[in-house]
């Protein structure tokens, strides 16, 4: 099969990564693609944060969004949101003093996108060596700022914040961040250009019934991107897109309908406008692995995931890559790489289906040289095994015994109705005849004062316990579904290592077996279980089918490792 590469890779980098790297994405990565691979690069960027993401411009903007909202919040509201705040922020600063003050500056609107400002004026002042560059950044930065504070004093006004307001607030971040990239590759002799798509959606779009982000959305904002990439990828010089990854007014709202992570849904996008021949998603990891690296030491870097496994593990905890990202890139067949910024040389991991045939067969490493089909084909073979391991924290697990005898007619129904009032998500469920169990994600303080609420009209349809400080461990691998005994074997793997399990449930698309433990057990099972089902060095006994599967899959890993080691000579 003859395959007409595009020529454009999308690149798209996460909010820590821009404020922690900015000049290895520039120099490293931006310019070896597009100098020494001759490459068209089209970059899409997040919010900047300097140390996490829970204290980034994103989260700042969302917190003075909220607050603007809340004019006449209780002090003890105010109190809680100062002790979470102090929480994240106590992590990242050395002196209680530091901490207290940090803490005293969030609690306030005006603070908040001071804090903003301060931090990106600076940062513009500390990269950015040439001085017009460098000014006109500052002016674009506090520009973009002026424009958040009057959205921000409108709805102090009002006090409320429409869906389409936060979303406004919170674009700032995705703009800021660009400019001061764009300004960045500029400055470093990449000639870059700021792409806005903050009105790529017109306003009046969900006003003409367009309320779901369905295929014809789809459809209609790749036709506005293809367009409004169009002076770039059509034009007679080379120059670096660097679009924010914030794309306008979706219908009910980015944050609401996509949710946080959505700049990785828009690269993909990108990528289908543009026909590009990969995704690349940077992060600070070399890819996806067996198991969160941080947590279990032995996990192994993934060569290559399936987009559901990729979702899975990112729905139960592993956040790598948005959930949204893969369907349409996958529709157009363009692979997605996992890639480090840290490590630009690394391979990472692909995340493409294996039985749909790719674009072309190119779906270059790092340098990028053609890799044989037989590639794809050592990925593919039947292992029939686990992928990975992950756990997702903060889980509350509420158990209902119904009043009547038996389920009656409505009762899930009911419960439904009232999580669904108070916006609160169910990840696992089990029922037996009068009882439901209910595993709920409840990560900040608003879910769980909402979870209180709920649980107090819940009690009215039967008793209800509430379990706190759980996690769920969620196994996931597209051959598991073939391999009978292996949700024996963890849930006997964590039996022998002093584990209760309080519930357990296998997904409908059988990709993932997951149970519910305490919180403090996560670490100890994480690794229990990776031990036994996917190290290399698996604590197996020789009757055992996974021992056969390991050695099919070491041999595959082995021969991959030969084919790239080959296209290097
Ligand atoms: N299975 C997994 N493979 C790779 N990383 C994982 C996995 N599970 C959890 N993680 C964690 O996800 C994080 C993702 O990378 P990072 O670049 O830090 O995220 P972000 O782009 O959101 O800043 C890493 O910190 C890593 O420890
Ligand atoms: N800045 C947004 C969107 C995003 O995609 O972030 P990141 O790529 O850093 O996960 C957020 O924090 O939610």
């Amino acid at each position: 099969m003859t395959f007409v590469e595009s020529n454009w890779i999308v690149q798209k980098f996460g909010g820590t990564s821009v404020g922690k790297f900015p000049e290895q994405i520039v120099n490293e990565i931006i310019k070896v693609y597009t100098t020494k691979y001759d490459k068209d690069v089209a970059v899409v960027c997040s919010a900047r944060s300097s140390y996490t993401k829970a204290e980034g411009t994103t989260s700042r903007l969302l917190k003075a969004g909220e607050l603007a909202s809340q004019a006449h919040a209780s002090i003890e509201e105010e109190e809680a949101a100062v002790e979470e705040d102090y929480a994240l922020i106590s992590r990242n600063l050395d002196s209680e003093e530091d901490i207290r003050e940090e803490a005293k500056n969030v609690k306030h609107i005006r603070n908040l996108l001071e804090l903003v400002r301060k931090d990106h004026v600076e940062n513009a002042k500390l990269k950015i060596k040439n001085n017009e560059i460098q000014e006109q950044l500052i002016q674009d930065t506090n520009k973009e700022l002026d424009l958040v504070e009057k959205y921000v004093n409108a709805s102090q006004i009002l006090g409320e914040v429409s869906s389409r307001t936060m979303d406004l607030i919170m674009s700032c971040g995705e703009k800021l961040s660009c400019l001061f990239m764009a300004a960045l590759c500029n400055d470093n002799n990449v000639p870059a250009r700021y792409i806005d798509l903050s009105h790529i959606i017109p306003s009046d779009y969900d006003l003409k019934g367009n309320t779901a982000l369905d295929n014809s959305f789809y459809t209609f904002l790749t036709v506005a991107l293809r367009e409004k990439m169009s002076p770039i990828v059509n034009g007679n010089h080379r120059v670096v897109p660097i679009i924010t990854g914030y794309f306008g007014q979706v219908p009910l709202g980015l944050l609401n309908s996509v949710g946080r992570g959505y700049t990785d849904l828009c690269a993909a996008l990108i990528a289908v406008a543009i026909d590009a021949d990969e995704l690349q998603v940077w992060k600070e990891v070399d890819g996806i692995f067996t198991a969160d690296p941080r947590k279990v030491p032995e996990a192994r870097l993934l060569s290559m995931v399936t987009p559901d496994e990729a979702a899975e593990l990112t729905y139960y905890g592993s956040e790598v890559i948005h959930p949204f990202t893969m369907e349409q890139v996958i529709r157009a067949k363009i692979p997605i790489r996992i890639k480090n910024v840290s490590n630009p040389t690394g391979d990472g991991t692909i995340i493409y289906p294996d039985n749909v045939g790719k674009k072309g067969e190119a779906t270059p490493p790092h340098p990028p040289a053609l890799l044989s089909s037989s590639f794809y084909e050592t990925q593919t073979k039947k292992t029939r095994r686990a992928t990975a391991i992950t756990s997702k924290n903060d889980i509350v697990v509420l158990n209902i015994h119904s009043n009547k005898k038996t389920l009656s007619h409505g009762f899930l129904a009911q419960i439904f109705s009232i999580l669904d009032n108070y916006k609160l998500v169910v990840d696992l469920i089990s029922t037996s005849e009068v009882h439901v169990s209910m595993a709920l994600p409840v990560p900040d303080s608003t879910s769980s004062k909402n979870l209180k609420t709920a649980v107090a009209e819940l009690k009215k349809l039967g008793s209800v316990d509430v379990l706190k400080n759980m996690s769920i461990i969620s196994l996931v691998g597209k051959q598991m579904k073939q391999f009978i005994g292996i949700a024996g074997t963890m849930f006997t793997t964590l039996a022998e290592s002093g584990i209760n399990i309080e519930m357990i449930s296998q997904g409908s698309n059988e990709i993932n077996i997951s149970c519910v433990i305490e919180k403090c057990d996560s670490i100890k099972a994480l690794r229990a279980i990776h031990n036994k089902l996917l190290s290399d060095n698996r604590n197996y006994n020789t009757n055992d089918q996974s021992a056969i599967n390991n050695g099919i899959e070491v041999n595959a890993v082995n021969e991959k490792l030969e084919q790239i080691k080959n296209l290097r000579i």
